[in-house]
């Protein structure tokens, strides 16, 4: 089984890019210890602060971002980092090439019941002839922009699911503490019977969403014919690792709870880089209005409405919420 570094090399993938990626590695194996260390390593439970979308963090969400933050930042290729853990992006070498925005720990309020959670990347490029002012505007580049994503999955096993922008390769770690190759080439199934929605909120999603959650419901009397199964691990990463190995669609959309937010997850820590995974291995990740890579950023924490996986069935997704606009504009 080929070595992360070596498959990448093999790839022809940009040096610099390699070495970034094995030190986003290097964090992650580090965050992957303090997890199988839980309780006895007493890194569980929740700190006394709240992040700066008004969440309380779990002390393994600080933990998680400031390890990442200070291996990366050790890096020279590293221009600045963006957390969803931190208020403002935190500047590294003037004079390096790569952005990183990450999620540290996705899936957090599954830390304390040892269920599946995850860290989340994302790399973008300092876009040429930009000024060596540590600004914010850096980062606000859409998600088509990335020049790679990925995330490691603290599961059973950790297991890392990259893309360059040359379809997914996924990689698990092993007890040698490197990540091996064990899937290349992933592909989304184009159809599906799986999906993954949090139905408490049902009452308050948009009528093209209640439609067409419904209809799944109805299996194979209603409109679709067939019986759907449903997931909700409340990890994104899990639910996205779900989709990759066998198909399905997951949805985080936006509801009246928050009318103003467009959605509860963020653009730049989980709809980019998960987009961008999605789409390189043949699925389709949409706001419901627009695909999500496509949507110009302007703030580091904006939040964004996502709906993604197997191809056909987010097509039939939007073609509910397009027939439900047209009847509205009538
Ligand atoms: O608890 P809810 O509302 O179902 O939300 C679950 C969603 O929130 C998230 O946990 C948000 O991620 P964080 O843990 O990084 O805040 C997603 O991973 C998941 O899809
Ligand atoms: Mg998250
Ligand atoms: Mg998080």
């Amino acid at each position: 089984m080929q070595l992360l570094s070596n498959f990448l090399k093999h790839k022809k993938t940009d040096p610099e890019l390699v070495e970034l990626i094995d030190t986003l590695m290097l964090a992650c194996k580090e965050i992957a210890l303090q997890l199988r260390e839980g309780e006895l390593a007493g890194v569980l439970g929740v700190t006394e602060n709240t992040n700066v979308q008004g969440e309380t963090q779990k002390k393994l969400d600080v933990i998680a971002n400031e390890v990442m933050k200070k291996v990366l930042l050790d890096n020279p290729l590293v221009r600045g980092v963006a957390s969803e853990e931190e208020d403002d992006p935190v500047f590294g070498n003037p004079e390096g090439r790569f952005l990183v925005t990450y999620d540290p720990l996705d899936g957090s309020s599954n830390i304390d019941i040892n269920v599946s959670v995850g860290t989340i990347f994302s790399i973008l490029e300092v876009p040429p002839g930009a000024e060596p002012s540590d600004s914010v505007e850096l980062f606000l580049q859409p998600g088509t922009q990335q020049l790679a994503a990925g995330y490691v999955l603290y599961g059973p096993s950790a297991v890392l699911a990259l893309t360059t922008g040359d379809g997914v390769n996924m990689f698990t770690l092993a007890h040698t503490g490197d990540f091996l190759l064990t899937h290349e080439d992933v592909t989304v199934p184009a159809e599906t019977r799986e999906f993954a929605i949090n139905m408490s909120n049902q009452r308050f999603w948009e009528v093209g969403m209640q439609t067409y959650v419904s209809d799944l419901l109805a299996g194979s009397e209603g409109p679709r014919s067939k019986n759907y199964n449903m997931r909700w691990v409340a990890s994104m990463v899990a639910e996205v690792h779900r989709i990759l190995t066998r198909g399905g669609l997951f949805t985080y959309p936006w509801d009246s709870r928050e009318p103003n937010k467009p959605g509860k997850l963020r653009l730049m820590y989980e709809g980019n880089p998960m987009s961008m995974l999605i789409e390189q291995a043949g699925g389709l990740s949409t706001t419901c209005y627009e695909r999500i890579m496509e949507v110009q950023p302007e703030q580091i924490h904006q939040r964004v409405s996502v709906a993604l996986g197997s191809r056909e069935e987010v097509k039939v997704l939007l073609a509910y919420h397009q027939k439900h606009r047209t009847e509205n504009a009538n």
